[in-house]
C-alpha cells in the first residue's frame, strides 16, 4: 500500500550506510529526530466535508487526508508534524470521459474548485487545496489506466491519462514497443501529470521530453470536450496540443493521452566515466551532445555530488579500490562522474560507444566500464526512498532545478549552490549542497541541485528554514537567466516566479487561456497563476 506520509510502497525502505552517516555528520552536523504524526491523529482532524452526497465521491477522512498533499520537502514537513492545511472536501475516481463530463457538471452546480491529480507526485504544492471559500472537489484519474489501443504504422499509442509509469512499460513491453520516459518519480507520476507539468523522463536524449512524446488526446473542460489530433507536423497556426502541455490542470481534464512510442531497443547498457574536474567533465558533456553522439541519457555530477554518492553508495572497500585506479589515472580530488545511457540497434550501440570513448579521452575522461551504470540504472527508481532513511537519521532534503544555456551554466550553478550553501550561516547551520547536470541540450542543459540540512528544533522552524533557502534560491535562478522549472512545474510553489520569466504580456496569454475554458475559474486555484487575480496579468 502507498504511504500515507512519504513516498512510495510502505513495505519497501532503504536504510543510509554508515558511511553515509559519517559524511553528513561530518559536513553539517548531526541529524534531529522528529516526530511523526499518526494517520489516525490526522484523520481526526479533518473536518465535515462541505460537500453534498454524490455517489462517486468519496469523502472519508483518509482517503481526503491521501490527496491532501504532494511530495514537496513542505508537503513532507505538513504530512510528519501533522500540520496538513486545508484537506479536499471529496475525492472522485471517474472511470471514464462521461463520468469527467459529469463530475464538471456537477462542479458547476455546486460552484466548486477542482483539482485534477494523477500521482499526486508534485514537488510544487501543484495538488494541495487551498481555502478560497468555495469546496474542493479532488479528481483522482488513477482508475483510467490502460492502453485503449496501440496504432503499429504510426507508432501511436493511446492510455487512460491516469496510467502511471509502470503500468505504461508494462502494457506496452508484450507488444515491443516502450515509451521510453523515465522521470526519477516514474512508479507512481501518470501520463496526464507528465503532459500537465511538461515533465522530462532521465532518457530524453533518445525518447524526447513529454513535448515530442505527446501527440494529441482529449480534454474535458468545463466548456465542453477538447480533441487533440494527431498530426505528425503541421502549420495551421499556433499549436493548441502545446497551450495543453504545462496547462496544469487549468484547461480541464485530461482523459486520454496519445504518445509516440518506439520499438525496444536491441541493447541497452549505462556507462561510468570519471575525469578529472569539473571544467574538462561540462565541455565534455556539451561537445557530446553537440556532435549528436546517440546517447540515450547524460548525466554528469559535480565534484561534491560525486563525493556524496560514492560516500552514500556504502562498500567502502570498492569504493577505495575505484579510487585507486582512479588516482592512477590522474583523477583523484575533484573528480566527477558521468553517467551515460546508450541505447538502439547493436551497431548504433557499438557506433556510440566508440566515438564516446574517443570524445572524452581527450578531455581526461577515464572510462569505468557499465558495472557502476548498470548500478544506478537498477536503484533510480528507488532512490526517492532515500529520503525516509535521510528523515529517520534527522535530516531533511530537497532539490530543485533550472536550465540555462551553456555560456551560463557555472555561473548559474555556483549561484545557486553558494546561495543555499550560505542560506542559513546566520542561524548558524551548515548545508550540504550539491549539483549534477540532468537533461544535455545543444544550447545548454538542466542543472539539479540537491541540498541537505539538519532538522531544526521542531518542524515549524524546519519549514521556515526550506522556505527561507527555497525562496532565496529560486529569486537567484530566475534573475540569473534560470528557468523557474526545467520538469517539475510551476505549482504553487513557483508560481510568484513566472511572471519574472514570461512577463506581463506572458502571463496574460496564460491566463487567457485559462478563462476560455475555465471562465468560472474552478479548476487548479493557485496553481501556475493566483486564483481570481483578474488585475495583475
Ligand atoms: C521523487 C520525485 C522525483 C521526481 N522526478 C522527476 C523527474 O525526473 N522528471 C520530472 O519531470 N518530474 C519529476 N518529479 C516531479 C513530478 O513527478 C512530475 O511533475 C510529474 O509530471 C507529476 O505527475 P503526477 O501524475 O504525479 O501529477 P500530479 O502531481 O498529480 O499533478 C501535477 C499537475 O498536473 C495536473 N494533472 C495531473 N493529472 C492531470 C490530468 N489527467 N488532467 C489535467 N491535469 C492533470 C495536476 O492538477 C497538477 O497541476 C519528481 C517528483 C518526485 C517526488
Amino acid at each position: 500500500m502507498r504511504r500515507w506520509n512519504g513516498w512510495g510502497d510502505e513495505q519497501f525502505s532503504l536504510s543510509l550506510p554508515d558511511s553515509g552517516q559519517d559524511f553528513l555528520s561530518d559536513r553539517i552536523g548531526p541529524g534531529r529526530q522528529l516526530g511523526n504524526a499518526t494517520l489516525e491523529a490526522v484523520c481526526d482532524q479533518v473536518p465535515a466535508s462541505r460537500l453534498p452526497e454524490h455517489p462517486a465521491i468519496h469523502t472519508d477522512a483518509e482517503t481526503r487526508v491521501r490527496h491532501a498533499r504532494g511530495q514537496s520537502l513542505e508537503d513532507w514537513l505538513a504530512m510528519r508534524s501533522g500540520d496538513f492545511g486545508p484537506f479536499p472536501d471529496g475525492v472522485a475516481f471517474p472511470e471514464s470521459g462521461d463520468m469527467v463530463r459529469e463530475l464538471l457538471a456537477f462542479a458547476k452546480d455546486e460552484d466548486l474548485h477542482i483539482i485534477p491529480y494523477g500521482g499526486g507526485t508534485s514537488v510544487a504544492g501543484h495538488i494541495n487545496p487551498v481555502d478560497h471559500g468555495r469546496p474542493v472537489l479532488t479528481i483522482d484519474m488513477g482508475r483510467m489506466n490502460r492502453l485503449l489501443d496501440l496504432d503499429e504504422d504510426s507508432q501511436i499509442a493511446t492510455f487512460g491519462a491516469g496510467t502511471p509509469g509502470p503500468l505504461v512499460e508494462s502494457q506496452l513491453k508484450p507488444l515491443g514497443y516502450t515509451l521510453g520516459h523515465f522521470p526519477q518519480s516514474f512508479e507512481l507520476s501518470t501520463l496526464g501529470g507528465w503532459v500537465a507539468s511538461r515533465s522530462s523522463g532521465q532518457q530524453s536524449l533518445r525518447y524526447g521530453r513529454i513535448e515530442q512524446l505527446f501527440a494529441g488526446g482529449t480534454v474535458e473542460s468545463p466548456e465542453g470536450t477538447l480533441t487533440l489530433p494527431t498530426i505528425p507536423a503541421s502549420s495551421a497556426g499556433p499549436d493548441v496540443r502545446e497551450m495543453v502541455l504545462g496547462s496544469e490542470g487549468h484547461l480541464g481534464l485530461i482523459t486520454e493521452v496519445k504518445v509516440r512510442v518506439t520499438p525496444i531497443a536491441e541493447r541497452e547498457q549505462f556507462h561510468v566515466l570519471f575525469f578529472p574536474d569539473w571544467e574538462q567533465a561540462r565541455t565534455a558533456a556539451r561537445r557530446l551532445v553537440q556532435q549528436k553522439i546517440q546517447l540515450s541519457m547524460l548525466r554528469l555530477s559535480n565534484a561534491t555530488e560525486t563525493e556524496t554518492q560514492l560516500a552514500l553508495a556504502g562498500h567502502p572497500k570498492q569504493i577505495g579500490l575505484l579510487e585507486t585506479f582512479l588516482g592512477w589515472r590522474g583523477v583523484a580530488d575533484g573528480k566527477c562522474m558521468m553517467t551515460l545511457g546508450l541505447t538502439g540497434s547493436k551497431a548504433q550501440y557499438s557506433a556510440a560507444l566508440k566515438q564516446l570513448k574517443a570524445l572524452t579521452k581527450s578531455y581526461g575522461g577515464v572510462y569505468t566500464g557499465t558495472y557502476l551504470g548498470n548500478k544506478w540504472a537498477e536503484k533510480r527508481f528507488t532512490m526517492p526512498y532515500l529520503r525516509e532513511a535521510l528523515w529517520d537519521e534527522g535530516y531533511a532534503v530537497d532539490t530543485l532545478e533550472t536550465a540555462t544555456d551553456w555560456n551560463n551554466v557555472d555561473h548559474l550553478m555556483h549561484t545557486i549552490e553558494s546561495t543555499l550553501r550560505d542560506g542559513l550561516a546566520d542561524e548558524g547551520k551548515r548545508v550540504h549542497v550539491f549539483t549534477h547536470l540532468s537533461h544535455v541540450y545543444s544550447q545548454g542543459c538542466s542543472i539539479y541541485t540537491t541540498y541537505v540540512f539538519a532538522n531544526g528544533d521542531d518542524h515549524d522552524t524546519t519549514r521556515r528554514q526550506w522556505q527561507r533557502l527555497k525562496q532565496s534560491a529560486s529569486e537567484q535562478i530566475v534573475h540569473n537567466g534560470g528557468t523557474i522549472s526545467h520538469q517539475h512545474g510551476v505549482g504553487k510553489d513557483h508560481a510568484p516566479y513566472l511572471p519574472v520569466e514570461k512577463g506581463a504580456l506572458g502571463m496574460a496569454l496564460i491566463r487567457g487561456l485559462g478563462r476560455t475554458l475555465d471562465p468560472d475559474q474552478r479548476l487548479s486555484p493557485d496553481t501556475l497563476y493566483a486564483w481570481n487575480d483578474k488585475e495583475s496579468s
